[in-house]
């Protein structure tokens, strides 16, 4: 992966500055681990987690909160080729429901004391008032005809990712990653293609439920997608430009501003990962601020988080985006976070001899 001054074209609007990873911080938070009242190692991957967000935040005392999931909408041109098993309207009747409180986002999210919002960066239908207005276009442009979006689109999905972290997320803890978009799973697995070693037939899943004969159909689509547009793939905004999304590109933005900021971005699905590899992309140094959730029913989703090297925290055979796997992993990196700063030390427990 590369360096931003280097990566992009010549482009330096997106350029952002990411600190390095607190050593200090990650240190003593090992350090402290260590003097924790339990034998070392005991709690496992719950103490890497602590330690890594101790260097993320730098800071002795690591909380995920306030804890914010952001879960971008846009819908997609590439749905005219029978890609998915729903139509593009339940684009706008999921943000309905997530702006109404009924999706499974908010249901966990509530569970797991995180805010939620929930932006339209582009969808094709109408959107309660509520809703985060960066409407950028009624959906993308058909991939498989023109590049999904204009070079201008890109720019713009990437800016208002950036704007949301500003106006909405700017005092987190953590920021989860969100998705929504019919069809987006199908960008989701041209961009992986793209960016990694590998077929678009291996990392093509079923979605939201595509029997074989559409999935056949969805890995040709995507191929005569790549052809037809011909990104340029050591270049992560160009392959954004043909065939990403709107809500990819400003979960792009979202990681970028994040990381600027030293707030860990919990990754979600196969969708939020795909905007992760190409923020990774544009710039490296995100990796580091990059935290796994569950790994995704859809193929792409391993290969991703491998590209990343943030593995997941847990595996519940989840497939469903909206940022779900992210509200439940916020539960369990909060536990890590509570478990470090709470517990008492042994010479705290006057058992320096023990
Ligand atoms: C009711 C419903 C709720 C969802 N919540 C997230 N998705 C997920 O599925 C869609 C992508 O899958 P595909 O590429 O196969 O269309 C996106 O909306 C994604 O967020 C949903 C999909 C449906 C149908
Ligand atoms: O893993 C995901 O994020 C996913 C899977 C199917 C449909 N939408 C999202």
């Amino acid at each position: 992966m590369t360096d931003a001054s280097t990566s992009a074209g010549d482009d330096t609007s997106i350029a952002v500055s990411i600190p390095p990873l607190d050593e200090t911080a990650h240190e003593a938070a090992q350090e402290r681990q260590t003097q924790l009242l339990k034998p070392p190692g005991s709690l496992g991957r719950l103490e890497s987690m602590a330690v890594d967000i101790a260097a993320m935040q730098s800071t002795p005392t690591p909380s995920v909160d306030p804890a914010v999931i952001l879960t971008l909408a846009a819908d997609h041109g590439v749905t005219a080729e029978g890609v998915s098993a729903y139509p593009k309207s339940v684009t706008a009747a999921m943000v309905d429901a997530v702006a109404s409180g009924d999706a499974a986002i908010n249901a966990l999210a509530r569970a797991n004391k995180i805010t939620t919002h929930v932006v339209d960066m582009g969808v094709d239908g109408d959107v309660p008032a509520s809703v985060i207005d960066h409407h950028i276009a009624d959906g993308t442009a058909n991939m498989t005809v023109e590049p999904a979006l204009t070079t201008t689109q890109a720019h713009e999905s990437i800016a208002a990712g950036r704007a949301l972290v500003e106006e909405h997320a700017a005092e987190a803890g953590v920021i989860g990653f969100g998705d929504l978009g019919i069809g987006n799973t199908t960008a989701s697995a041209a961009i992986t293609a793209a960016l990694t070693e590998t077929t678009v037939e291996e990392i093509t899943g079923h979605g939201t439920g595509i029997d074989e004969a559409t999935r056949q159909q969805k890995i040709e689509t995507i191929e005569r997608a790549l052809a037809v547009t011909d990104p340029n793939t050591d270049d992560p905004l160009d392959v954004l430009r043909c065939v990403g999304g709107f809500e990819i590109g400003g979960l792009v933005g979202v990681t970028l501003a994040a990381a600027s900021r030293r707030i860990p971005v919990v990754v979600d699905g196969v969708v939020t990962g795909a905007a992760a590899v190409v923020a990774a992309e544009i710039d490296e140094r995100v990796s580091d601020y990059l935290l796994g959730s569950h790994v995704s029913t859809e193929p792409a989703h391993a290969v991703q988080l491998d590209a990343l090297d943030s593995p997941p925290c847990l595996d519940y055979e989840m497939g469903l985006g909206e940022g779900t796997g992210a509200a439940v992993a916020i539960g369990t990196y909060r536990a890590a976070c509570r478990a470090h700063t709470e517990m008492a030390t042994f010479a705290d427990a006057g058992l320096d001899d023990a």
